[in-house]
């Protein structure tokens, strides 16, 4: 069995659970923070220092590697474990979602997707076979079905269609499927802010026993109350032995109502974005650091913060390499803020253990300003 899941414990008073996952390179606990490493590295970080931080598991992109430099080169280098030197688990996502969010022209049909190339402009195609086949070439041990991620809002007749094609979609790659053993599909449940087409997908894809299940569709510009209430009646769907994806959802507050409502899988680009252009996640809110204000500031991005970058240097040296463009300071800024959701998720993992996940949530929300009007 290529992905194992083991329920430890669920909270009393929510729907949150800790698990733990297991696949071929090792095994994590949940809920559990992914790092996003699109082309094939988390930017700027070394295998080394995500293991050091915590890290037992990052994810990867079918269509940006598919693109450059083709899944073939990865499949001579033995995969992408040994491409990128990770021995940790790699999830990789399926692609649909890129295609909608990155190419302009493109056309949705029975066998799959066609569309220009966003980089050189020429004619591509994917399919549930095709995206099967690269993430099979990958080697990765979590693949994720081929799906539409329909844009937000989307009109019922369309959001139906969309989830009917994404099921049989699934049914496709699960058929295509050439190494079950060692790699494990989620599916992808669809169906937009209805909750009867939620119902429909969540029951079409759990009818084919896949080891995991994620939840799309979500993170697309709707406001955070119809993404909460999405979650509330999609996640408990989902088999209680299996793990929960919830796709594209990182900032920390929707990471903690996410594990409240049953997630236990989370990825976002936000820490490492951010840290490029000099912000970082603090225990008390963002700071940008190349705000002149911290020019003389001679004390850590955060005081409650352990990591190296917050041991070592100071708000002050770090503006200036961030004003400089110098890459040591974006290594700095991205270090701090993976560290800080990977140790966030460490600490809600403790709060499930000791039945104080909703205390925790008010501590956190009051500490970083998420209850500010
Ligand atoms: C930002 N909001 C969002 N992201 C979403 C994503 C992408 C998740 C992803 C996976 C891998 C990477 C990698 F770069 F690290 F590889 C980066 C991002 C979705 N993906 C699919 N397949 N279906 C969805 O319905 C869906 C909904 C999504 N909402």
């Amino acid at each position: 069995m290529a992905i194992k899941y083991e329920l430890i414990k669920e909270d009393k008073q929510t729907g949150a659970r800790l698990g733990r996952v297991t696949t071929p390179h090792g095994s994590f606990e949940t809920p559990v923070f992914m790092p996003v490493g699109t082309l094939a590295t988390v930017k700027t970080m070394s295998p080394e220092e995500l293991k050091e931080m915590g890290a037992n598991i990052i994810l990867s992109n079918t269509y940006h590697l598919w693109l450059r430099p083709g899944e073939d080169i990865i499949k001579e280098a033995g995969g992408l474990h040994s491409f990128m030197n990770w021995d940790g688990s790699i999830l990789t996502d399926s692609g649909g979602f890129q295609v909608f969010s990155l190419s302009d022209m493109r056309d949705i049909t029975e066998e799959g997707v066609h569309f220009r190339n966003h980089l050189s402009g020429e004619k591509l195609f994917l399919s549930p076979e095709k995206a099967m086949e690269i993430q099979n070439a990958l080697g990765s041990d979590i693949m994720m079905a081929f799906d539409e991620c329909p844009p937000y809002p989307a009109e019922y007749d369309y959001m139906k269609a969309s989830v009917e094609r994404t099921s049989r979609w699934a049914e496709k790659c699960l058929r295509a499927h050439k190494r079950p053993d060692e790699q494990g599909l989620f599916g992808i449940v669809q169906g937009g802010e209805y909750e009867d087409l939620r119902r429909q997908s969540a029951k079409d894809l759990v009818s084919l026993d896949l080891p995991g299940y994620a939840i799309g569709g979500l993170s697309v510009g709707e406001p955070k109350h119809v993404m909460n209430e999405v979650l509330s009646y999609t996640a408990p769907l989902l088999p209680k032995n299996k793990p929960r994806y919830l796709m594209g959802v990182g900032s920390p507050d929707s990471l903690i109502d996410g594990v409240i409502r049953g997630v236990d899988m989370f990825d976002c680009v936000l820490p490492t974005r951010i840290a490029r252009n000099g912000t970082c996640m603090t225990s008390n809110g963002r700071l940008v650091v190349r705000n002149a204000k911290f020019a003389r500031d001679f004390s850590p991005i955060d005081e409650h913060c352990d990591c190296y970058t917050c041991r070592n240097y100071s708000r002050a040296y770090i503006r200036h390499l961030v004003k400089t463009n110098e890459t040591f300071g974006f290594r700095l800024t991205t270090y701090h803020n993976l560290y800080f959701l990977v140790k966030l998720m460490g600490q809600v993992r403790q709060a499930i253990k000791d039945d104080c996940l909703g205390d925790f949530r008010e501590q956190f929300f009051e500490q970083y300003g998420f209850n500010k009007p």
